[in-house]
Formats: C-alpha cells, sequence, structure tokens
C-alpha cells in the first residue's frame, strides 16, 4: 500500500502503491504512518518524498469506506504529524492530488508538480468538506479569496495555476518524484517553520462579513438547499478567526453535520452511478470489457437543425473530421454559420483553435460513402427518417455504422429498412447537444455488441455520459417524462399553477421546474406528437368522454396552450411570458390564469389548495414508478442507469441521487403507500397504479438500491 525505498543514500521515498487512484484507504494511511515514522527516526534519512505509483500522487480519501465505520489511523493525527516532523517532505504531484491527497500535499513543507498534474477539494461534490485540515490550511497558504472558490467548487485546478496561486513550489516537465528528491536534498539545512502552512497566519480581507455573505448568497443561488457548500464557507471562516487548533475542530464538527447526511449518501452514489453506467452489459454476455469498438475517424451528420449543429461541433472538437448534410442550400448556409460560430466560441473559450478544416458541409448523400459512422439528426417523423435509412443503405460502404438521433421512435423498425440491421443503433443526444452530457444509446435487438460499443466509447470521447438503454417509445428518459409531465398538468386541473408547481420542484433542487423546462424545449414538440397518436387534433374519437382518451385520464390544457400559437421562450409566449421571442426571463402570465380558470370552470372542477408535498410525491413518485417498470421491461440494465440519465439528460438535482436512488432514500415502504393513496384518488391515472418490481422489492424488504438487480435478473431484458 506504500513502497518505502532510501534512494541517493539519505532521501526516503515513500511511494503509494494502491491502484487505480491511490486512494487513502485505511491500509495506505498505515502504511504512510509506518513509513514516516521509519523515516523521522532512521539517521541516515535527511529528507523524506512522497509520491504515488502510476503516475498518480492520490485520488484522496478511498470513497467506498465511508459507507460503513471508519477503521484505521485517522487522517488528521497522521497528516498534523507530518507536518511537524523535523525533516523536510517533498509531495511529487503527478496525475492528481484529491481531496484527502491534496491535503497530504498542504502538510509537507514543499510540493512540486508535474506540468500536467491536476489539483482539487472535490469533498463538496461528494457531499461532505475537507476534513483533514484542507479547510485550515488553504486559506492560511493562498487566502480567504481563492481558498473559498476552490473549497466551495471543488473545481480541479492546472498545476500552472496551482502555482500562480502559491499552492506548489515549483511546476516541472520532467519526473517530478526525481525533481523532488533533488529538491528535498536542497532543503535539507533550511528551516522549515515558515514551511508549516498550519503555523502561518491566515491573510485576511477587510471585510470578511462582506466576502462570506456575498460567496453565501452566490452559492445559494446555484445549489439551493446544499448543505455542503454552506459548511464548508463556516469552516473556511473558522481559519480566518480561530488558531489552527480551534479550527481543525470546527471543521471536524462540520464534517460531523455532513458526513452521514441524505446529501452526503447521494452524492457519493451519483459518483460510482456514473461510472458504472459505463459499464454495460447485454444478456448475450456481451460488455464493455469484451467488446471492441471500431475507430471512428470520420462522420457525416444529417440535418443542420439545432440537434444537428450540437452534434457536429461535439464531433469536430475532439477531433473527427464531419460531413453535415442537409437538404436545402439555404438551410445549409444557415446550419454551416451556426456551426461555425460554435465552433470559433467554444476553441476561443478553451483557448485552442477552432477545427474548422475537419468540417464539410454539402446536399448530397453521395458524399458519405467512405465515412465511418452517420448520425441522422432530421425531424421526429417515421416515414422521412425510414427514407433517409433507406438512402444511406445504399450509398454508405458497408462498414459504416448508421446511428438515430431519434428521440423515441423505434430505432429497430429503422434498422429493418437497412441492409445492414446490426450496425445500427440510437444515439439520443440531448439539446444543445455540444454542451448536454448525457447520451443515452439505444441497442436495438439486432445492434451488435461492436455497434453498441462504438457508439458508447465514442461517446465518451466527446466528453458524454453514455448510458446504454433498451429501444421502447421514448427509451428511458422520454418514457418517464411521461407520467411525471401528465402529473404536473394533472395538478394543474385541481387547482395548482405553473410557477407554484415550478417553485416545488426548484426548491426540492430541480434546476428547472417542469413548465420552465417544457418552454425552453418548446411545447410544439409534443403537440405534434400528441396529434399523431390521435390523442388531441381533429382524429380524436367524438365519443371520448371530456378529459378521457384512449381509456385514461387526459389533461387538454397544453394542446389548449399550444392553439394559442404559444410555444415557449421560442415565441415569447408558453406557460409563462417572456419580454420577446427567444427571451429567458419567466414571468408568470395572467393569460394562463384565465384560461385555467375558465377550463377548471368549464368542466365544474371545484380548485382546492395543494401542497409542495402534494406535488413532489405525485411527480416525483410516478416519475420512479415508470422507473421501475422500465427495469422490470428490461429497458434499463439497473437503477444506476436511469438515475444517471435523469441526473445528466433532465436536471434532477445530485443531492437527490435522481429518481430511483431518491425513492430508496424515502423508503420504498413509503413510496408504495402513496402511491397506493394517490392511485386509489385517481383511479383512472394508470401510472399510478404501484409497479409490481416495486411491490416486489418492499416485500423483499427494501433492500438497497444497489441491490436492486438481484430482484430483476430473471425478466425479461430487452438490452
Ligand atoms: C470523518 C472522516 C474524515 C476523513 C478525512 C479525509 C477526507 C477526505 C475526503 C476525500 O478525500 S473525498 C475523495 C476526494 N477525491 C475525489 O473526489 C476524487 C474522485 N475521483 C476522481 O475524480 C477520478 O476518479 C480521478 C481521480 C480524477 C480519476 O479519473 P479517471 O477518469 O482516470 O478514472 P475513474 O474512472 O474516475 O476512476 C477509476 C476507478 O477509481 C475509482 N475511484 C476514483 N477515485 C476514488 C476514490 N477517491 N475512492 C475510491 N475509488 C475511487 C473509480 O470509482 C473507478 O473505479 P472503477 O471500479 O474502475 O469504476
Amino acid at each position: 500500500m506504500a513502497r518505502y525505498e532510501l534512494v541517493k543514500r539519505s532521501v526516503a521515498l515513500i511511494t503509494l502503491t494502491n491502484p487505480p487512484v491511490n486512494a487513502l484507504s485505511s491500509a495506505v494511511r498505515h502504511a504512510i504512518a509506518k513509513s514516516m515514522d521509519h523515516a523521522l527516526n532512521d539517521p541516515k534519512v535527511t529528507a523524506v518524498v512522497i509520491c504515488g505509483e502510476n503516475g498518480r500522487f492520490c485520488g484522496g480519501a478511498d470513497i467506498r469506506e465511508f459507507a460503513g465505520p471508519l477503521r484505521g489511523p485517522p487522517l488528521v493525527p497522521l497528516l498534523d504529524a507530518i507536518e511537524a516532523g523535523e525533516k523536510p517532505v517533498v509531495a511529487a504531484i503527478e496525475g492528481v492530488a484529491l481531496g484527502g491527497g491534496f491535503e497530504l500535499a498542504l502538510v509537507c513543507h514543499y510540493r512540486i508538480a508535474h506540468f500536467k498534474a491536476r489539483l482539487g477539494l472535490p469533498e463538496v461534490t461528494l457531499g461532505i468538506l475537507p476534513a483533514a485540515g484542507g479547510t485550515q490550511r488553504l486559506p492560511r497558504l493562498i487566502g480567504i479569496p481563492a481558498a473559498l472558490e476552490l473549497i466551495t467548487t471543488g473545481r480541479h485546478i492546472s498545476a500552472q495555476e496551482a502555482l500562480k496561486l502559491g499552492i506548489v513550489d515549483q511546476v516541472t516537465e520532467q519526473n517530478a518524484c526525481e525533481v523532488a528528491v533533488e529538491f528535498a536534498l536542497r532543503a535539507v539545512a533550511k528551516p522549515l517553520s515558515s514551511r508549516r502552512v498550519s503555523m502561518l497566519t491566515t491573510p485576511c480581507p477587510p471585510d470578511l462579513d462582506g466576502l462570506l455573505e456575498a460567496v453565501t448568497m452566490q452559492v445559494k443561488k446555484k445549489a439551493r438547499g446544499v448543505m455542503a457548500p454552506l459548511a464548508c464557507i463556516q469552516a473556511v471562516r473558522a481559519a480566518a478567526t480561530m488558531p489552527y487548533s480551534k479550527g481543525i475542530k470546527r471543521e471536524s464538527e462540520l464534517m460531523a453535520t455532513l458526513f452521514n447526511s441524505g446529501q452526503a449518501r447521494a452524492l457519493q452514489y451519483c459518483f460510482f452511478a456514473q461510472r458504472t453506467a459505463g459499464k454495460w452489459t447485454l444478456p448475450s454476455g456481451a460488455q464493455w470489457n469484451n467488446s471492441k469498438p471500431r475507430e471512428i475517424r470520420s462522420a457525416a451528420i444529417i440535418g443542420l437543425g439545432t440537434m444537428g449543429r450540437g452534434i457536429v461541433v461535439s464531433l469536430a472538437r475532439v477531433g473527427i473530421s464531419v460531413i453535415a448534410v442537409e437538404s436545402e442550400k439555404k438551410l445549409l448556409e444557415t446550419g454551416k454559420q451556426m456551426v461555425i460560430g460554435m465552433l470559433e466560441r467554444d476553441a476561443k473559450r478553451r483557448g485552442v483553435s477552432a477545427s474548422l478544416n475537419l468540417l464539410k458541409f454539402t446536399l448530397s448523400l453521395q458524399d458519405l460513402k467512405d465515412v465511418d459512422l452517420v448520425i441522422e439528426a432530421v425531424f421526429e417523423d417515421m416515414a422521412l427518417k425510414k427514407r433517409v435509412f433507406q438512402e444511406l443503405s445504399k450509398v454508405c460502404r458497408p462498414a459504416t455504422l448508421l446511428c438515430t438521433n431519434t428521440s423515441g421512435l423505434d430505432v429497430d423498425a429503422l434498422a429493418g429498412v437497412t441492409d445492414r440491421p446490426h450496425l445500427v443503433v440510437g444515439m439520443h443526444f440531448f439539446s444543445p447537444a455540444h454542451v448536454m452530457k448525457l447520451l443515452e444509446v439505444v441497442c436495438g435487438p439486432r445492434s451488435s455488441s461492436e455497434t453498441i460499443a462504438t457508439a458508447m466509447i465514442l461517446g465518451k470521447r466527446m466528453g458524454k455520459v453514455s448510458v446504454a438503454v433498451g429501444n421502447c417509445p421514448g427509451f428511458v428518459g422520454n418514457r418517464m417524462l411521461k407520467p411525471y409531465l401528465d402529473q404536473a398538468t394533472f395538478l394543474l386541473e385541481e387547482g395548482a399553477t405553473p410557477e407554484q408547481i415550478d417553485k416545488a420542484l426548484e426548491d426540492f433542487g430541480f434546476a428547472m421546474g417542469v413548465f420552465r423546462m417544457s418552454d425552453l424545449a418548446g411545447l410544439d414538440v409534443g403537440w405534434r406528437v400528441r396529434k399523431e397518436s390521435g390523442l388531441t387534433g381533429p382524429d380524436v374519437d367524438p365519443k371520448n368522454p371530456p378529459r378521457r382518451r384512449q381509456g385514461r385520464r387526459y389533461c387538454p390544457i397544453p394542446d389548449m396552450v399550444c392553439e394559442q400559437g404559444r410555444f415557449g421562450q421560442k415565441t415569447g409566449r408558453g406557460w409563462y411570458m417572456y419580454d420577446k421571442p427567444g427571451g429567458t426571463n419567466a414571468k408568470p402570465d395572467p393569460l394562463i390564469q384565465n384560461l385555467l380558470e375558465m377550463y377548471r370552470s368549464r368542466y365544474g372542477i371545484q380548485p382546492r389548495n395543494i401542497s409542495d408535498q402534494e406535488i413532489i410525491e405525485r411527480c416525483l413518485f410516478a416519475l420512479a414508478n415508470e422507473g421501475f417498470r422500465i427495469l422490470e421491461d428490461g429497458i434499463a440494465a439497473r437503477p444506476e442507469d436511469i438515475d444517471v440519465i435523469y441526473l445528466f439528460g433532465y436536471g434532477f438535482p445530485r443531492h437527490g441521487g435522481g429518481p430511483m436512488f431518491y425513492a430508496s432514500m424515502v423508503g420504498l415502504e413509503r413510496v408504495l403507500e402513496r402511491l397506493e393513496h394517490y392511485h386509489q384518488a385517481h383511479p383512472d391515472v394508470p401510472h399510478l397504479e404501484p409497479s409490481p418490481l416495486l411491490k416486489k422489492l418492499v416485500a423483499c424488504g427494501s433492500p438497497p438500491v444497489q441491490k436492486w438487480r438481484e430482484h430483476i435478473k430473471t425478466m425479461h431484458s430487452h438490452l
């Protein structure tokens, strides 16, 4: 867990050896304590260097250990002892120094960083704070404003920025460990007192209270209801107002308030869920580590609408040459100008040059004959998509992968019109595609494992979080959205307003409430889908009783909003009003209020007061209930995948863990009881009827989310 060697006859080299990230597990802490003791007591040793194996200094505490009782040597006294030692200790930082790893570096008397290293205190993203002295030492070293920013955001910084801030003493392009050993030898004769960061006086800004207040406001606005950043601010205040011995106690008290909190559990779950999602597996036995992806050097995008443009940018900025196709000259020219502008702005922000040379724009599908992969991003119309896929079959070489960006249509039906159904897969991007991190990779029954592997890896290469899902209407994300949206509109009928529902969801932590989100996405898309499926418009069977379609409750209010030409932000009117078309500042609209009142009086609905609790329960439990059905149907392989989709694609708050984790945190028994209650009150809403899997899990004693798979595995899978 740590290797001890004597180098250059007098330098103790301690190498952390806990792959893959040299996390500070109990065994590693134990090994560091033992090695330091050895080094400090061996008269031959004049200095110490600490580094990490495989070019990674240390990724921090072993997060998996947080789930159980903490064992092994506690970190704070261990780190204090390193700092207090009488021999110079130098940290040789390669790869990463994060969390406890960064705190380990801070107690070393000197820090040498490789130029590619990244440093940071990401604890806040895990719902905790840097509790091994990080909140006390960093402000002493770099001042309150910079430390506050790093600690409350968890941002990783480059070695160069660390040097500028005064965190590291030297940045090197050579082997950091070798440089650190030479550095340590030179440090032997120098006094250490000024190098002990905990002994420094925190440089204090003139208006400390004002600064802390401003950062508190910022944090509350950005991360509503999230506890950890606020605790971080309090800990940093202690660094400014207390001696280290008291500050470290305050840090520990604050950590105790966070450590076992639901938010910390949720955020740590998200960390692992995100990594689990990449590890797709099919019932055939094919999976992420035994399926070879193809190398993709060139791609084509069909359709330069909002989605197509975003996909072109995502591909080009990772060095893939892209041919973009449109059907009309004017659309092609507009799309081209937009893509170039987006790429130029993106490159400017990242300080690189825009990869415009990788782009080609054309009106002819014939130009696609040699590309490795095509992503179709035309209108959401099955007949049109089928024509495109038939055409692609003819023009593309037989090995070209054919992907569709459909947000919910049958991927297998598209595969069926091609000459290569095994090379067809869904790549469902989220808008704006160059910004949103989620990619649903939709596996049709005929998609080969090589095809799935290629789409998953391509997503990762574009910086996306790729999740493999099965093929059914709406896949995972949009299929679950339906019951969630339905509940929101039913609540409108019953007496709520869009702003009340949005506020409840935003207070819960959603980036945007359901109505603001719908206004942003555009209301006409759903309206068209409802018209096509006979739920509204001239094709509706007049024998339907009011507010019922296809045998179940139906709320026509969204159709009525669209009939008035209110399509959301783009038209300046939707569930809210905006100052102009394209405006983003949503204001409640009295016209919507009137519409709701007229609607309720037309149908004799007596509006009632609806609590925030009912809003949250009906929207989120209906959402999770559909998630259980998706697991039963084998459309998602595990609850983590569903949660990752909602975290990265639909703005579900990370500190809630995602809909499935949230249900488990609330308690499955409680979720079942509330769904039964609401279903009894609304028997014509099938989405409120508890799913068999939920009932089964409750009957099995409500196992933790990570164990649900054991109860699903006998069921049929569409993956
Ligand atoms: C009262 C308690 C007092 C405690 C006092 C001390 C408290 C200290 C707090 C902390 O240090 S919390 C941890 C802070 N560190 C982090 O948040 C870093 C998390 N890791 C990462 O950001 C990344 O993993 C990375 C280090 C940047 C590497 O990224 P890369 O893309 O190269 O690899 P991954 O796929 O992310 O990870 C590989 C593998 O390693 C697992 N892992 C990573 N970090 C940790 C960790 N800190 N603990 C446990 N496991 C970790 C990750 O889950 C992957 O595992 P897999 O099984 O291969 O999927």
